[in-house]
């Protein structure tokens, strides 16, 4: 399967190629117009110009395709890619063999060379679809190869092996051409992943995977400003994990760990997706909620703290019960920044602790 990306190559290159070989086949036909019938000219152009649109077309396809996703449409496209190059191979060859019937020596020199810079040129354009290329490269050289030794003078045998050996050297280049698009294609897909991963990490609590302390504060200012600008209600919440490190020294670090991971995925059945959820730094966790006012807060936060009191965690065979405790600030006149929503639900968290724990305090 050719990768999509050297498939886009080919579709960036092909209007290029395409006008460049509209170009030559002008100034073959300029060149060759005092001895070539021009009807057979013209009816050469004309097939030239029909093989073009027709490679428009393909690319056309290739991109619908490629954005579609459709393999089996794709191959298709890469069937008739070689298809028409092919074609267009022998249109040139028409064209050395038209050179051989009208012109006289030493122009078949022009058509060989107009051919042999086809071919280089197509390295860049074609080379990204490999096997497309060799099927070009061997369609237009042999035939010119034959047509050399049909000449039969010394010149034409020496230019044919001369055209042999450039056969080696440039498949040489355009296998190097292609690895090059490759190892570039690769390179960029490793640099893609790192920046992706490096953003998570800078967002992301690699532990629970949920938001971190940095990303919640930036996000929430963001989020505090819009709520104070449409004049919509918004609530924090503040969870701690009830007597954390009796977990860890009864049972472990790893069953601490176990269940810092679980008691986020049981609060995560509560939230919706627009809440933003974050561990703030050890069993302390924040929930902003957008378009919530304290009493609704307060209703999801006790749903929270029922969930967490009546799941039994089960960690190799040992089941582990624990309690969380829950403040809750809003956003209003005196608590309009995440810093200020923050020590106020922090407030209404130590309250639930000093009052016994595993509550909800909203602030009232
Ligand atoms: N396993 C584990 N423990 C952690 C992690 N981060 C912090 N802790 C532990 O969490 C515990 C928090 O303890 P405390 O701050 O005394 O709070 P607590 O025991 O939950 O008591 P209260 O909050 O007052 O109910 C400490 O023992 C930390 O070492 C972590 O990532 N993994």
């Amino acid at each position: 399967m050719t990768h999509p990306k050297l498939i886009e190559v080919l579709i960036q290159q092909t209007p290029r190629a395409m006008a460049a070989l509209l170009i030559v086949s002008v100034a073959y036909c300029w060149i060759f117009i005092n001895f070539i019938p021009h009807t057979l000219l013209i009816l050469w152009l004309l097939l030239q110009v029909i093989l073009v649109i027709c490679r428009f077309y393909n690319i056309k396809m290739f991109k619908q395709y490629l954005i579609e996703q459709a393999q089996g449409r794709i191959q298709k496209q890469k069937t008739l890619f070689i298809i028409l190059n092919l074609f267009q191979a022998f249109m040139w060859t028409t064209s050395s063999v038209l050179v051989l019937m009208y012109a006289p020596q030493p122009f078949e020199l022009v058509s060989l060379v107009i051919i042999i810079g086809i071919i280089t040129a197509a390295v860049l354009s074609m080379s990204t679809f490999y096997t497309a290329y060799l099927v070009f490269f061997f369609a237009m050289l042999i035939p010119q190869i034959i047509i050399l030794l049909y000449y039969g003078e010394p010149q034409h045998y020496s230019l044919a092996a001369l055209t042999f050996v450039y056969i080696l050297a440039i498949i040489q280049l355009s296998k190097s051409v292609y690895n090059g698009h490759l190892l570039n294609i690769k390179t960029n897909a490793k640099l893609e992943k790192s920046v992706e991963e490096l953003h998570k990490l800078s967002m992301i609590d690699m532990m629970t995977n949920i938001y971190n302390r940095r990303y919640f504060f930036k996000v929430s200012q963001d989020l505090i400003s819009i709520a104070l600008r449409e004049k919509s209600k918004l609530s924090l919440l503040m969870i701690d994990i009830d007597y954390f490190k009796n977990i860890n020294d009864t049972y472990g670090h790893d069953a601490g760990d176990y269940i810092l991971i679980n008691v986020v995925k049981e609060i995560k059945k509560v939230t919706r997706k627009s809440d933003i959820f974050a561990r703030m730094g050890g069993e302390e966790f924040s929930i902003l909620l957008g378009n919530t006012s304290i009493t609704g807060a307060a209703v999801i936060a006790e749903k929270m703290r029922s969930v967490i009191e009546n799941t039994a965690f089960n960690y190799n065979n040992t089941v582990i019960k624990l309690t969380i405790s829950i403040g809750i600030s809003e956003l209003n006149d005196q608590h309009n920044s995440i810093e200020e929503l923050y020590k106020q639900a922090d407030k209404q968290l130590y309250l639930a602790k000093n009052n016994g724990r595993n509550r909800v305090v909203p602030s009232v």
